[in-house]
């Protein structure tokens, strides 16, 4: 396998104890680049658990998905590059400026430290939502209008790309231009369920939309054999890549 797809490739490490996280990462690290480490196992581990990926020499994507004032993510995001995480996340419905801010004082921190800057995502409208979704909060816009509204916001302040599905990645690739990272959660291979997912794409028509990165948890996670799993998409990543 060429590094091209295995960093492309982020495994969501959706669990609750520290012996599972650290097993999965154990399992996966050879087929796996990237670990995500969300809101449950950071919750329960703190970052403890980041150590341990980075440890078995995998990278991080603390994805806490901070929405909170300008000044509190700001402050957040200095906190995640201080544990030396690859990539951290923001919702972007939490505005220009609360992004704004938190770039420049990521900036101020590392320019200051000499650490290296994790990438910047922000969260469009989650892979979970509708249009429907969206009414019921009141917003009366389509799904694929607002993510790419968003991901123009995240740009603007000078976000390095957006956290979507890839059924939006096309356009936001479009809005937002070649060097703009696009992470696609909510991608299923054929082999795997749907669960809760409702806009999903298999790995091949992911990457061929303009997805940078792909969040898989489940279809490996469920599968028989996971790292055989993360093989095969893989396989499909770099097939994807070569056309
Ligand atoms: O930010 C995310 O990673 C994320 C955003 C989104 O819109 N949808 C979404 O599913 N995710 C995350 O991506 C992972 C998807 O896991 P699976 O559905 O098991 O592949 C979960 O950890 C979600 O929290």
């Amino acid at each position: 396998m060429t590094h091209e797809a295995k960093d492309r490739l982020i495994f969501a490490l959706d669990v609750d104890e520290f012996a599972a996280a650290e097993e999965w990462v154990k399992t996966l690290h050879t087929n796996v680049g990237l670990f995500k480490i969300g809101k449950q196992l950071f919750t329960r581990c703190g970052p403890e658990v980041v150590k341990m990926v980075q440890k078995h020499g995998g990278q991080v994507f603390l994805d806490l998905k901070y929405h909170d004032i300008p000044n509190t993510v700001a402050k957040a995001g200095v906190e995640a590059c201080r544990l030396g995480v690859k990539i951290f996340n923001v919702h972007a419905l939490g505005g220009e400026e609360m992004m704004r801010r938190t770039v420049a004082e990521v900036d101020a921190y590392c320019a200051k430290s000499g650490s290296e800057r994790p990438l910047l995502l922000a969260v469009t409208i989650l892979t979970s939502s509708t249009a429907e979704t969206l009414r019921g909060v009141g917003i009366d816009r389509p799904v694929d209008e607002m993510v790419v509204r968003l991901a123009q916001l995240a740009k603007t302040a000078g976000f390095d790309g957006v956290v979507a599905s890839p059924k939006e990645a096309a356009l936001i690739r479009a809005a937002c231009g070649s060097d703009f990272a696009i992470v696609t959660p909510g991608v299923r291979p054929s082999f795997a369920a749907l669960d809760d997912q409702k806009r999903v794409s298999t790995p091949a028509e992911a990457i061929a939309a303009g997805a940078t990165s792909l969040v898989i948890g489940r279809p490996i996670s469920a599968a028989r054999n996971p790292l055989e799993a993360a093989g095969k998409i893989l396989l499909e990543i770099e097939a994807a890549l070569a056309t």
